[in-house]
Order: structure tokens, then C-alpha cells, then sequence
């Protein structure tokens, strides 16, 4: 095995490689670019033009996500897995992975399209540097540009696969985007209807790229994640990473939601009124008081059939506490 493949064991030591660029057996050259950052590039003659960004363990203690890259990664350097694309795997904060933690003073994911320039500190560079090399990656006109970003969550969840799609101004989320997200068993997209903060809104606003965060399951440490099913995304990665995708055009069985409103906490006096083992999707009631904060703010419930996702009342002020969702249809697609 080349020792580039190894990029997870690399990072957790906090180790950079003596050789920088290696090839595999059939040709395909992998580049250490950066702490948890490597290129993958097929020969020039069975290059199909696509270009894949994986990116994982931007919250540090989310480990599915790395043990699937670091398969596909390991899959491709023992030349198991025949690439047609270029990839670019990124592992988005090092130290957090190494000490088992969510992030250690900012969350990285609160970090892009600039906002990491209003901060100082480790995670606001790693965020301009993954900014940076994502920049780069995406750079070569005239190929197609898809950026999955793999994350846990915190809580269980009653629909335990699904994905979040950004938003621009005047572009259209793509209905064969959702097909292949459902062939790779994601059961549900929320449509973004606004600008972010993340990662994959960076991608998607500024480098064009599809973008998207997928969640799969529940946080684990490391070697604990039998319990999150990854086969589905998997073996559909391979087929988009080997250019032999089965056609698919059937949204079947998914569910679309879109964004009522995002909880915002604005002070430490923000309560949310929620059990703490509240799962993701659980549904509320017409009336119901989700929360209260400062200058008796209150959010009550407004929206038929709403569910609420990522309720977390311990992140910093002025940051999202939790998203409101509403089921929508898939009209608006392109
Ligand atoms: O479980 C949670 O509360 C958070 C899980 C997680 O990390 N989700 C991402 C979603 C990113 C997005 O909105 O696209 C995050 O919160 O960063
Ligand atoms: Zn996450």
C-alpha cells in the first residue's frame, strides 16, 4: 500500500509524508497537498472530466464520514478502485479528529464564505485554507464539479439519511442531483432558500460546483460505527469515482423539505423547549413555545407540518440553535 494512502493515519499522527507524490500500479498519481489534504488524478486518457471533492471531518468527532473516505482513499491507492475523476479528499479539522471533538474553539463550519476573516485562531485559518484548496481543486474549466461534504450528527434521528442543498440567487437545485443522492440512500433533502455559512455553500455559491452536506447516521468515535449503514453512498461513490453510475432518474420514496425559519440564539438567556433526546425530523405543533431568549423573544410554531433539525442550545450566540422545516414539492427543480 502507498504510503499516501494512508492519509488518515498521516493526520491523526500529525505527520507529513517524506513523498509528496506517488503513483499507483495503473498510473494514477495521488498528491499530499496540505495536513489532511490529497489529490487524486487519473491518467490523462481515462480522465471523464468530472471532478469529486470529499470532505470530511470538518467536525472533528463525526467518524463514519472519515472511515468511509479513508476506505475509498485506501481502495484507490492499493488500485482496487480505478478512477475516472479527479477527487480531492480533505479532512477539515486535523486537531479536532485527533482529540475526538465536534471543534476546538469555532466551529469550522460557521467559517466560510469569508466569515473566517472576522476570526482569529486555528479554525479560522484551517477555514480559509480549505477555502483555498477547494478554490484551486475547482479551478479547471469545462468540468463538472460535485462537493459532498460528510458529516454525523449529534442526535438520533427519525429519518436517519438525508442531505442539505445550498442556495444561490437565480440557480435552480437539479432534480438529477436528487436521483443520484437517492441511489446512494439519502431519504430525504432539505432545500436550502438562502446563503450560508458552510462549507458546501461556499462551493455551491462561489466555485458553481453541486454541493451538498450529507448527514448518515449518528456521532461515534472511531471503530464504533457499525451501527451507520454507509453501503448505499459507498458503492455509489465508487461508480461516480469509476465513471460506471447506473442511470437514474426516480426521486422515489425521498422526501423534500424546505426551510421555515432558522432558530437564531441571540443571547445565554436562549432557552429551547426541548427534551434533550429530542430526535432530528420530530414534528411540532401549531402553538407549541420551541423557544425563548432575550427581550422575551419567543418562537412559537406557525408552520403546518413542521419538523425541527439540529436543536442545539449550547452554541454560541448569534449562531443557528436549530432549523425549522416544512415538507415542499419537487416543482421548483431543474
Ligand atoms: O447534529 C447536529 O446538530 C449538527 C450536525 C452537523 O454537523 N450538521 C451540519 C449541517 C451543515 C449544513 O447546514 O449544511 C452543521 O451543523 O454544520
Ligand atoms: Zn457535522
Amino acid at each position: 500500500m502507498l504510503a499516501l494512502g494512508k492519509l488518515l493515519e498521516l493526520t491523526l499522527a500529525g505527520r507529513e509524508p517524506a513523498q509528496k507524490i506517488q503513483l499507483t500500479v495503473d498510473g494514477v498519481q495521488l498528491r499530499w497537498l496540505s495536513e489532511g489534504a490529497l489529490e487524486v488524478r487519473p491518467p490523462e486518457a481515462r480522465d471523464n472530466g468530472s471532478d469529486v471533492l470529499l470532505s470530511s471531518g470538518i467536525h472533528g468527532n463525526e467518524t463514519a464520514p472519515i472511515e468511509l473516505a479513508d476506505r475509498l482513499l485506501q481502495g484507490i491507492a492499493r488500485g482496487e478502485i480505478k478512477p475516472r475523476t479527479r477527487i480531492l479528499f480533505l479532512f477539515g479539522n486535523p486537531e479536532a479528529m485527533r482529540r475526538g471533538e465536534r471543534y476546538l474553539e469555532l466551529d469550522v463550519n460557521r467559517l466560510f464564505n469569508g466569515r473566517h476573516e472576522q476570526s482569529i485562531g486555528p479554525e479560522a485559518m484551517r477555514a480559509a485554507e480549505l477555502e483555498q484548496l477547494a478554490r484551486t481543486f475547482f479551478s479547471v474549466p469545462g468540468r463538472s464539479r460535485l462537493h459532498y461534504d460528510l458529516h454525523t450528527a449529534i442526535r438520533g434521528s427519525k429519518i436517519e439519511q438525508f442531505a442539505l442543498y445550498p442556495w444561490k440567487d437565480g440557480r435552480q437545485h437539479s432534480r438529477a442531483e436528487l436521483a443520484r443522492l437517492r441511489a446512494a440512500g439519502m431519504e430525504a433533502v432539505l432545500l436550502q432558500n438562502k446563503t450560508s455559512i458552510t462549507f458546501t455553500a461556499f462551493t455551491y455559491e462561489q466555485l458553481e460546483a453541486e454541493s451538498f452536506t450529507l448527514e448518515l447516521g449518528k456521532a461515534r468515535p472511531f471503530g464504533q460505527n457499525q451501527g451507520v449503514d454507509v453501503s448505499r453512498l459507498e458503492t455509489r461513490l465508487k461508480q461516480i469515482i469509476e465513471g460506471n453510475e447506473p442511470a437514474t432518474e426516480s426521486l422515489d420514496g425521498l422526501k423534500l423539505f424546505s426551510v421555515s425559519r432558522e432558530v437564531i440564539k441571540h443571547s445565554d438567556t436562549f432557552v429551547l423547549h426541548l427534551p434533550a433526546d429530542v430526535e432530528n425530523f420530530s414534528e411540532l405543533e401549531m402553538g407549541y413555545l420551541l423557544a425563548e431568549d432575550i427581550a422575551k423573544t419567543r418562537w412559537v410554531i406557525e408552520e403546518e407540518g413542521a419538523r425541527i433539525i439540529f436543536p442545539n442550545p449550547k452554541v454560541k450566540n448569534g449562531l443557528r440553535a436549530g432549523i425549522l422545516i416544512v415538507p415542499t414539492t419537487d416543482a421548483g427543480l431543474a
